[in-house]
Formats: structure tokens, C-alpha cells, sequence
């Protein structure tokens, strides 16, 4: 990959995140049927894919990279969220508000979506196309040698870990449980791992709006990455070296869970992706052998459960060749019926009304009551331009309590400095 826009005004370019493992394809085939579809039904124009095959962090690095210069440039970029603010801000991306005027489906889209891509000069930079939600997995089977219920419901993290505790003892052999952690999977580790804790202790989220500050490492903060230690600590998670393998993902998702070798998944409600679509994984007895619960807050607190959403959009580079042409692309990607294709493909939550609507989408995902359910006790993480750096952060004071070079307190005062180092004043301390 990394062609270049050029100077064909007749080709589109779309650069997109593929999967490294080479059975994931879903994306490719949605995208290459949307663009023969779109080639169809504009004689003379055609659509270039450029997959980026990578680990999600050298996504993004390759895809900015692309974007520095008109020669690179892809005509049309898919962007995840958390990183669309500092793309916007390093000037790689356009605003697309004088397309979505005259577009009637953007009034379809609910006011989340529409948030997730908009930046403080208040223009929209990218049309999302889902979102998701956060909770705990756990494997029926499993969990039935342990003397587990079928029908688990943790009220508190302390009752996590006990049943955790309790796999470990009666089913050796498979991994209790799994917590995403560590630098190498990057954002994964940082928003299914760290923020499922932390937005469910208390009064101290990572960044408060009203102040416009970022939130040092508290008492929920620290909690959060002893509750990491503790799982390592007792091997209650996968190996060390397996749980920083950045494809860490991958492997929960095609080999531990499928494979009956991990009781517990703390993850995304887009899981059964990879059990549908013909593969990568097969997995008709996903939705019998496999139970979900939300994960609950640190001691029960109300709301009593937590949930994170994110989502992926799709942008125009600032650089882009043929951002006219891109658009059109962008509207046959979301047409009604391709919308609805992808939620289902992609295991999505719907962000347009439309599509939440449709009977196709609402019988197709088992589960898909669930992880909509948790979008009313939802956090977003916090939309600014600094956001991917506190998120490596983040990353590396989870690492160190991970291979246990760290305690949770020392962890955090560490965070702290690195913070005061890439937000400089706008801190301020933890209420907690
Ligand atoms: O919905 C399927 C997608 O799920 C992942 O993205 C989601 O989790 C990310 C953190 O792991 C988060 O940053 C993003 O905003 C969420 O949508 C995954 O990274 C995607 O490849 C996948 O298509």
C-alpha cells in the first residue's frame, strides 16, 4: 500500500485498517462490494483500496503519514475517533460541512455520532459509521465446571476477580480471565482495559469538561491499575507476554474464546464479528456457549454498571485529490442498505435512526439488545486533541503494573508527571 493520490482525478483512493490476521477479511469484501457498486454506477470512475495491514497504532501512524503530503495523500480515510481531534488539529483532514448541508441521511444520524467527529471550531471532520459498547463475556461451559451460574452478574469488581479466582482453582488449564493491558495493543488496552475501570470508581474521570483540565491519577486512577496488578499478580489473566502481544485482540477473538481457553473476556459488544461473516472463525454455538453481563462499577456504585463507546469514521484528508468524488463515495458507503450491511458485518451499533430501525439489523446480532442497553450508562472519552498521547500514557503505567516492575500508586504519580508533560496547566487534582 501507501500509493499515492496522484493526479488521477478519475480514481478514489480509500485507505482503510485490514486485519492482521489474514482470515479476517470482512471489511475488504464489504468495501470491495461497495466500490463495484460505485464503479457500476459512475462510468469512468474507480475506487482504489488501500489496505493498511497493521496493528492498530501503526494504523494510524502509516495512515498520517500518508496524509502529510498531496502526493501520499488518500482520497478518503477511515479514522478512529479518539484520534480524529488530533488529526484535525495537525491539519490533515477537512471539514466536510458543505457536503452534509445537502445531505438528507446526516439528519438520520444520532447526536452522539454526530459529536464523535466534530471539533472545537465546531466543523465536522468524518461521518461516523457505529458505535459500540463494553461489557464482560464469559464462556457457559466453563463456568458451569467451575460451579459457576449461567446466569453470572458480578455486582462489584471484588466479585470479578472472586469468580476469576474460582475458574483458576476448579478449571485449570484455561485463562480466568482477560483484561486488555499494556503499550503494544494500544488504544484496546486503554479503553476496554483501564477506562472500563476507572469511569466506574467515582468522582474522577480523566478529563473535566467543565474545567476544561485534565483529571490527575487519583484514587479511582490508581484502584484501577491495582486492579490490573492483582489479576497478573494472582495469573488470573493470559500470560504476560501473550497479554502485550499487540494482536493480543486477535487471539481472544479467533483462538481463546472460540476455543473454549478463556473464561472470562472484559470486551467489545463487536466480538461476534469474527464468529459470523464466513469466518475468520466459525462459530455457530457462540451465542449458546457464551454468556454477557455488564461490567459493574468498582464497589456497586449507581449506576451499578460501566460502559465505554467508540467508533470509526470516515474522513477526507486535507491533501485529498478528489474530495468531491470521495464524497460520493462516502454516500453509496451509507446508503440505508450498506449502512445496514456493515452494522450487521461489523457487529455495530447503529448511529443513525434508519438503521436502528431496520428489521434486518435489529434480528441479525444476537446480543445486540444488550450492548444497546449499556448505551444509556455509556462514557465517551474525551474529545480533544491530546487524547492519544494520555492514552500512551495510560498504556505504560498499565504495562508497568502489569509485569509488576510497578505498584498501582507509583504507577499513577508517574502518569501524573507524563501528563503535566503533554497537557502542561490544564491539570488539575482528583477530587478523590
Ligand atoms: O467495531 C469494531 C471495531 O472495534 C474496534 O474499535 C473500537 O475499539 C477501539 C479500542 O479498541 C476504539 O478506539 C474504537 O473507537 C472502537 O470503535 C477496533 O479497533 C476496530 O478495528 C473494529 O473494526
Amino acid at each position: 500500500c501507501g500509493g499515492g493520490s496522484g493526479s488521477d482525478s478519475d480514481t478514489i483512493k480509500v485507505a482503510y485498517n485490514r486485519s492482521t490476521d489474514n482470515k479476517i477479511r470482512f471489511k475488504d469484501q464489504y468495501l470491495e462490494s461497495v466500490k463495484e457498486q460505485f464503479e457500476k454506477a459512475h462510468p469512468g470512475k474507480q475506487i482504489q483500496l488501500l489496505p493498511i495491514q497493521a496493528p492498530d497504532n501503526d494504523y494510524a501512524t502509516k495512515a498520517q503519514q500518508m496524509m502529510r503530503s498531496p502526493k501520499t495523500a488518500p482520497d478518503l480515510v477511515y479514522e478512529d475517533t479518539f484520534r480524529i481531534n488530533s488529526d484535525i488539529k495537525a491539519g490533515y483532514l477537512r471539514p466536510l460541512d458543505r457536503y452534509l448541508a445537502k445531505w438528507s441521511s446526516w439528519g438520520r444520524f444520532v447526536p452522539t455520532a454526530k459529536a464523535a467527529a466534530k471539533a472545537d471550531d465546531g466543523k465536522t471532520y468524518g461521518v461516523p459509521d457505529g458505535t459500540d459498547t463494553r461489557g464482560l463475556w464469559f464462556n457457559k461451559k466453563i463456568f458451569k465446571k467451575a460451579g459457576l451460574p449461567a446466569d453470572w452478574s458480578p455486582k462489584n469488581w471484588a466479585e470479578v476477580l472472586d469468580a476469576a479466582r474460582t475458574v483458576k482453582r476448579k478449571v485449570p488449564g484455561v485463562i480466568p480471565f482477560n483484561v486488555y493491558t499494556g503499550k503494544a495493543p494500544g488504544e484496546a488496552a486503554v479503553m476496554q482495559g483501564f477506562e472500563m475501570l476507572l469511569y466506574g470508581t467515582g468522582e474522577d474521570p480523566l478529563y473535566d469538561p467543565s474545567s476544561k483540565k485534565w483529571v490527575e491519577g487519583g484514587k479511582g486512577f490508581t484502584d484501577s491499575l491495582d486492579f490490573i496488578g492483582e489479576v497478573f499478580k494472582e495469573k488470573l489473566g493470559p500470560d504476560v507476554s501473550d497479554a502485550l502481544d499487540p494482536n493480543v485482540g486477535t487471539s481472544v477473538a479467533t483462538e481463546w474464546l472460540p476455543e473454549g481457553k478463556l473464561a472470562i473476556a472484559l470486551d467489545g459488544s463487536w466480538m461476534s464479528q469474527n464468529w459470523i461473516n464466513n469466518g475468520p472463525k466459525e462459530w455457530p454455538a457462540w451465542e449458546k456457549e457464551l454468556g454477557r453481563t455488564p461490567m459493574p462499577t468498582q464497589e456497586g456504585q449507581a449506576p451499578g454498571k460501566v460502559s465505554m463507546s467508540g467508533g470509526w469514521a470516515w474522513s477526507i484528508p486535507e491533501r485529498a485529490q478528489n474530495p468531491d468524488l470521495a464524497w460520493e463515495f462516502v454516500k453509496t458507503l451509507q446508503t440505508r442498505k450498506n449502512a445496514v450491511r456493515w452494522a450487521v458485518v461489523d457487529a455495530q451499533i447503529a448511529v443513525r435512526d434508519d438503521v436502528a430501525a431496520d428489521p434486518k439489523y435489529l434480528s441479525s446480532m444476537p446480543g445486540i439488545k444488550f450492548f444497546t442497553g449499556l448505551v444509556k450508562d455509556t462514557h465517551y472519552r474525551p474529545a480533544q486533541p491530546v487524547y492519544p498521547q494520555v492514552s500512551s500514557a495510560i498504556g505504560e503505567a498499565m504495562e508497568s503494573v502489569t509485569t509488576g516492575d510497578s505498584t498501582g500508586e507509583r504507577a499513577a504519580k508517574a502518569y501524573n508527571e507524563q501528563l503535566k508533560s503533554v497537557v502542561g496547566k490544564a491539570v488539575r487534582p482528583a477530587k478523590e
